[in-house]
């Protein structure tokens, strides 16, 4: 089979460069475009260059379209309202989508649904081998520690940029403790604590955030009881983790239906 042409979108980000490098070096794949908003200041550059590994003859562009219309997929760290906007463009192109971006509202995700009647869509707030395995642990952690006995709250630490809280990763960590416990982390999450907040109430899910320097990504699920404490950890060191699972994605979506999948699907673990 051919190469997987792909597209970065938001070429000039993070993410962005950290995808174009990790495609230069995968098997399998190539890149087939580039993508920043209008305005930036890295249209018109060769995306390899930007990256830092030499000249890929990919000009940074700012038409979606025009770039998703000669490739197989798409890897997407972007911002909520691009990606919805790029769902519907993926969709129009018939071709694989991988949404790494969070931060999404309920309105974002069910547009994104929508999308994927014609879109074969992998999203998660996670796209790490490491963080996908973790979930599959607190589920069963939170299985077997019941809420009557053990407290369980997510503790997440980023880099000073990051713009939503709580990360997409220690939403994804407390939907697989809810799971476990078979309720509903909506219904039961505690995201915020100030002043006089009362005793903790039995059986919730709480969030804690810190922000500062140059923090990848570290994550812990803590179940506490009376005596002990359980703590499942990962700490991200390089954000090459998220991209190398992002291409996995692009591949593993090469063949599927439309619809909406995550990495548990990708990975087996579901
Ligand atoms: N699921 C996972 O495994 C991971 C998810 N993430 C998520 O990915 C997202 C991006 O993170 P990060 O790379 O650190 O952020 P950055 O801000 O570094 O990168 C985002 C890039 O997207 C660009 N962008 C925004 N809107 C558009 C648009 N309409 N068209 C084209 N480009 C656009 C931004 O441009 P500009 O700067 O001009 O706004 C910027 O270059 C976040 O939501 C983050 O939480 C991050 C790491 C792992
Ligand atoms: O913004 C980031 O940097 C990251 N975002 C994702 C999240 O919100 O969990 C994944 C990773 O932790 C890095």
């Amino acid at each position: 089979m051919a190469d997987m042409g792909l597209v970065v979108v938001g070429a000039g980000g993070r993410m962005g460069q950290t995808l174009i490098r990790v495609i230069h070096e995968m098997e399998g794949v190539v890149l087939a475009g580039a993508v920043e908003r209008q305005g930036s200041p890295a249209l018109g550059r060769d995306a390899g260059e930007l990256a830092g590994v030499g000249s890929l003859g990919v000009t940074i562009t700012d038409d979606p379209l025009a770039a998703f219309s000669k490739a197989d997929g798409v890897l997407d760290f972007t911002a909520p309202a691009a990606s919805v906007e790029f769902a519907g463009y993926a969709a129009q192109a018939r071709i694989a989508h991988v949404i790494g971006t969070t931060g999404f509202s309920a309105d974002d995700e069910a547009k994104i649904s929508a999308a994927a009647r014609h879109a074969t869509i992998v999203k998660s707030g996670n796209m790490s081998l490491g963080v996908n395995l973790l979930a599959t642990l607190v589920k069963q952690a939170a299985k077997a520690l019941g809420a009557a006995d053990f407290d369980i709250e997510v503790l997440e630490m980023h880099h000073r940029h990051k713009v939503d809280a709580p990360s997409g990763t220690a939403l994804l960590l407390g939907q697989a403790a809810a799971e476990g416990r078979g309720i509903s982390l909506e219904d039961n999450s505690v995201r915020v604590r100030d002043g006089h907040t009362g005793a903790r109430e039995a059986g919730t899910i709480g969030f804690a955030t810190l922000r500062g320097g140059s923090v990848v990504g570290e994550h812990s699920v803590i179940l506490a009881g009376a005596g002990e404490r359980i703590v499942l950890s990962h700490n991200a060191e390089d954000r090459s983790i998220f991209a190398r699972g992002a291409v996995k994605a692009a591949l593993w979506a090469r063949d599927k239906k439309p619809g909406v999948y995550s990495m548990l699907d990708v990975l087996g673990l579901n």
